[in-house]
C-alpha cells in the first residue's frame, strides 16, 4: 500500500465516496481575522459540487472564534482561553447560519456536531458520535463538526481541528481526508523562509520527513500550524486513508484529484479506529508504573492492567483520561484510558479485584486500564 504512486493516490482521492474536509480559521477569515463569508461560500460551492457527484462529505470547520469576537466588540482575536471560549460560543451559531444558507443554495442540509477531546477517547461517547455521523450521511446531510470550545477543558482539548479531522475520518471510515489551509501544501521549511520548496508527494508520512522543517501557525488566526496537520496526516495514513493538504481556494481541484497541494499516501491499516486513536493521538495526562508481572502480561497482548500489578502513579488525571503505562525501568509499554482518578489510585495499588470490592466497594472492582482501552506502543 505504501508503494502507491502519487497518481494512484490522487486517483483514490478523486474516486473517494466518503470524504472528510477540514478547513482552518485562516482560510475562512480575512486579514483582520474576522470571518469572511465570501470565502466560506467559495468552499461550500466546491463541496456541494462533490456531493452532487454522489460523494458523502463531512466538513470539519474551524471559525467559531473568528465569527464571534467581532460581534462581542473585540478588534482582534482574543488570546485567553475563557474569552476564546465565549467568542466561540457566540460565533458557532453565526458560523452555522452562514453554512446553512450557503449549502441551502444547493439544496443541501447541514447538521452540527460539537465534539470534545474527551468524547473521542471514551467508548460510549465515541460510538454515539460514530452513530450520529453515519446516520446524517445516510440522510444526505453534510455534517459540520467543530471542537466544542465552550466545554473543552484547558488541559484536554484539541485546540486546532487538524487532529480532530483525522479522528473524524477514522470514525466514518473515510476514503480521503482533505486539509484546507492558507498555504498550498507542505514546504521544506515554513514558506515565509527563503528557499522553502513545496513537496508534492509524501509516500510515507511516518518516516520520510527528516529534512523538512515544520513550524507552527504562520497567521494570527490559525492554531496548530503544520505540526498538527502532519499529525493528522499520520493518523489518517495509519488508518489507511490518503490525505491531500492544500489551500482552500484549491478545494475543488483537490477533490477532483488534480495535481495540487501535497498528497500523503495511506499506510497499511492497523487496529480498530478507537484503539488506534488512543495509541496515536491521545496526549497522556499521567503515568502508571507496572511491575514486572503486569508488564509481561500487557506485552503478551489482550491483558488488562490490574491494580494488583501497579506500583506507582504520576500526574493528575481523571477516570477516562489517557495515561502512559511504563515498566519499573521507565520503558514505555502502552497507552490506555484510566479507569480511576489519579487520587484514587494509591489506595488501589497492589490490591486484587476481590480486595478492591471488599475494601472500597463494588464500583472499584474493575481494572485500572481495561484491555479494550489499552494500546501497546
Ligand atoms: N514546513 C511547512 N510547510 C508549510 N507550512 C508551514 C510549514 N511550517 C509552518 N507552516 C505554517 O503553517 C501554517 C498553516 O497552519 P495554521 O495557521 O494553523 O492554519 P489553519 O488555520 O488552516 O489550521 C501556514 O500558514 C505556514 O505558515
Ligand atoms: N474550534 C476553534 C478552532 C481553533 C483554530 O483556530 O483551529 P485551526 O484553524 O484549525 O488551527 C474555532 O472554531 O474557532
Amino acid at each position: 500500500m505504501s508503494t502507491q504512486s502519487q497518481a494512484e493516490v490522487r486517483r483514490a482521492i478523486a474516486e473517494a465516496h466518503t470524504i472528510v474536509v477540514k478547513v482552518g480559521s485562516s482560510s475562512l477569515s480575512g486579514s483582520s481575522g474576522h470571518l469572511d463569508p465570501e470565502r466560506l461560500r467559495g468552499l461550500v460551492t466546491a463541496i456541494a459540487q462533490t456531493v452532487r457527484m454522489d460523494a458523502r462529505v463531512v466538513l470539519v470547520s474551524s471559525g467559531a472564534i473568528a465569527s464571534g469576537f467581532g460581534p462581542l466588540g473585540f478588534d482582534a482575536r482574543p488570546t485567553d482561553v475563557a474569552t476564546q471560549q465565549a467568542a466561540a460560543s457566540v460565533g458557532q451559531g453565526l458560523l452555522m447560519s452562514h453554512y446553512e444558507s450557503a449549502f441551502g443554495r444547493y439544496g443541501l442540509r447541514v447538521g452540527q456536531i460539537l465534539i470534545t477531546a474527551r468524547d473521542t477517547v471514551q467508548a460510549t461517547q465515541y460510538r454515539n458520535v460514530q452513530r450520529t455521523l453515519n446516520r446524517l450521511l445516510e440522510l444526505g446531510v453534510v455534517p459540520i463538526v467543530n471542537e466544542n470550545d465552550a466545554l473543552a477543558s484547558n488541559e484536554i482539548r484539541f485546540g486546532d481541528n487538524d487532529r480532530l479531522s483525522a479522528l473524524v475520518a477514522n470514525i466514518v471510515r473515510a476514503d480521503a481526508l482533505v486539509l484546507l489551509t492558507d498555504v498550498d501544501g507542505l514546504y521544506t521549511a515554513p514558506p515565509s523562509e527563503p528557499g522553502a520548496r513545496q513537496i508534492h508527494y509524501v509516500p510515507n508520512v511516518l518516516d520520510a520527513l527528516d529534512d523538512v522543517r515544520i513550524g507552527g501557525t504562520g497567521s494570527s488566526v490559525g492554531t496548530g500550524g503544520m505540526v498538527t496537520k502532519l499529525e493528522a496526516a499520520r493518523v489518517a495514513a495509519v488508518s489507511g486513508i490518503p490525505t491531500v493538504l492544500t489551500c482552500a481556494s484549491n478545494a475543488g481541484p483537490a477533490l477532483m484529484g488534480d495535481r495540487v497541494g501535497t498528497v500523503f499516501a495511506p499506510i497499511k491499516h492497523r487496529g480498530t479506529s478507537r484503539r488506534l486513536w488512543i495509541g496515536f493521538a491521545a496526549d497522556p495526562r499521567g503515568t502508571l508504573v507496572a511491575d514486572e508481572g503486569a508488564a509481561k502480561a500487557i506485552l503478551g497482548g489482550r491483558a488488562s492492567l490490574l491494580s494488583a500489578g501497579v506500583v506507582g502513579v504520576r500526574g493528575e488525571f481523571s477516570a477516562g483520561d489517557p495515561v502512559l503505562i511504563v515498566d519499573e525501568q521507565g520503558n514505555k509499554l502502552a497507552k490506555g484510558i484510566s479507569g480511576f482518578d489519579s487520587e484514587e489510585v494509591p489506595a488501589t495499588l497492589g490490591r486484587t479485584t476481590a480486595q478492591l470490592r471488599k475494601l472500597l466497594g463494588a464500583e472499584y472492582a474493575h481494572p485500572l486500564v481495561h484491555r479494550d482501552d489499552l494500546v501497546l506502543l
